[in-house]
């Protein structure tokens, strides 16, 4: 496997597609907006922005996303139907994802068809798109259970029949890193003419993984949604993906990260899906330090236990004073607090810093530091 990236990687995020496919989730069209500019203006370069088959509101909202004159390119879901195309142009898109499920399980259960049927319907899908002068993604749906000689032969037939990129999903979140990388390989080897997209999903945990693990075998496009929403327990985060790229693989996919933090509320607070404290990159307490030796580490110097500057994504770091504080941590957290602790002051309370934080279950807030610091003092001047 090769370590380092050496092309372009373009993130196309589908917050406003799949993200709102997640159970329950709907977006108004107010938001949507507020998201597509948002996600356009720290320089995300495609948004998979909705499903215009789906009635008259849908593109409503896509057309006024198409309004908007965004830099992103605006990308619909579609199936491989002329119908569901025809309303994607309608709506003013001019770039199109159109979806066929290739795996045989799905072809044979749910389609209830055979592989004929589906080479015929995108040959007929995607000449129609194509004579329509659209940009189009083959969406193979979930192309990780399917048969690899298929899909290569799909891939084929897309890449003669002038697509613009195939988009290998896995759809049920169920690879593990190291065979997707195998599967993207092994297509991109076999069709190297057309560019290969990743789209995971987090039911393993391991989308943001298995999104990395794509890029690396040779994806050039790469699916993500703000705080990993998405089709039951998600897809791969944006912000993970973007931050994984930046600091694990060397790659800058040329995202304005700093807006990170504010761009997972908004979508936290729209998708009524609200960001857990520890959801890595963008939970508000990801750069929280509490235990002793960390806290003394990363006052002494960030580096040592913070992977990246918190600033970088919007954050702020928190010396958090509770059950497995040490004497540095208490001192720091008394400066903030406008308080000069010597070492030994610190030290001594540090005994009844655990004690609060057993009996309450909870970090010391800023008042109770003040009351133990106050009873220390009181208990000094009496000694
Ligand atoms: C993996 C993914 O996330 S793919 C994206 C899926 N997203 C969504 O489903 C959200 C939006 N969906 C919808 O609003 C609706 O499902 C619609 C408008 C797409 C279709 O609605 P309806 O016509 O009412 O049908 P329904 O929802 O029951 O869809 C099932 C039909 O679609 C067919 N179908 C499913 N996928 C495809 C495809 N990729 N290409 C062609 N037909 C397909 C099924 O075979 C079934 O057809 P059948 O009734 O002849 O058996
Ligand atoms: O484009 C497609 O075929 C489907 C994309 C998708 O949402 C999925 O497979 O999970």
């Amino acid at each position: 496997m090769e370590h380092t990236l050496k092309h372009e990687v373009i993130i196309d995020d589908t917050t406003l597609r799949d993200g709102e496919q997640t159970a329950g989730v709907v977006f108004s069209k107010k938001e949507k907006i507020a998201i597509a500019r948002m996600l356009d203006s720290i320089g995300v370069r495609e948004l998979e922005c909705g499903i215009p088959a789906m009635g008259e509101d849908e593109r409503a909202a896509v057309r006024a996303l198409v309004d908007l004159g965004l830099s992103a390119r605006l990308i619909t879901w579609n199936r491989a139907l002329v119908a569901d195309i025809q309303a994607s142009i309608d709506c003013g898109i001019t770039a199109v994802d159109i979806s066929l499920s290739v795996s045989d399980q799905m072809i044979a259960h749910k389609l209830r068809k055979d592989r004929r049927w589906v080479k015929e319907q995108l040959r007929h899908s995607l000449g129609f798109a194509k004579e329509k002068g659209l940009y189009v993604s083959v969406g193979g749906e979930d192309s990780s259970r399917a048969d690899l000689l298929f899909l290569v032969e799909l891939m084929e037939v897309a890449r003669d029949m002038g697509a613009d990129r195939f988009r290998f999903c896995d759809t049920l979140g169920i690879l593990d890193p190291f065979t997707m990388y195998e599967k993207v390989r092994t297509l991109r080897t076999a069709v190297p003419e057309l560019d290969i997209e990743v789209h995971t999903h987090n039911d393993l945990g391991m989308a943001t993984a298995n999104a990395i693990a794509g890029i690396k075998a040779g994806a050039r496009f790469v699916n993500t949604t703000v705080n990993g929403l998405g089709e039951r327990a998600g897809n791969a985060a944006l912000e993970e993906v973007v931050m994984a790229l930046k600091l694990a693989c060397g790659c800058d996919p040329g995202i304005d990260t700093q807006r990170f933090h504010e761009i997972s509320r908004f979508v936290g607070r729209a998708s009524q899906r609200p960001v857990p404290p520890w959801k890595a990159v963008v939970g508000e307490r990801v750069f929280s330090h509490e235990s002793g030796l960390h806290a003394d580490g990363v006052i002494k110097n960030p580096l040592n236990y913070e992977g990246f500057d918190p600033a970088e994504v919007g954050l702020r770091r928190h010396i958090v004073v509770g059950k497995h504080s040490g004497t540095s941590g208490l001192v720091e957290r008394f400066r903030s607090m406008g308080v000069e602790l010597a070492r030994e002051e610190a030290a001594e309370l540090m005994d009844e810093v655990r004690a609060v934080a057993q009996r309450l279950k909870r970090p010391l807030s800023d008042g109770d530091l003040r009351r133990l610091y106050a009873a220390g003092k009181h208990d000094r001047l009496a000694a």
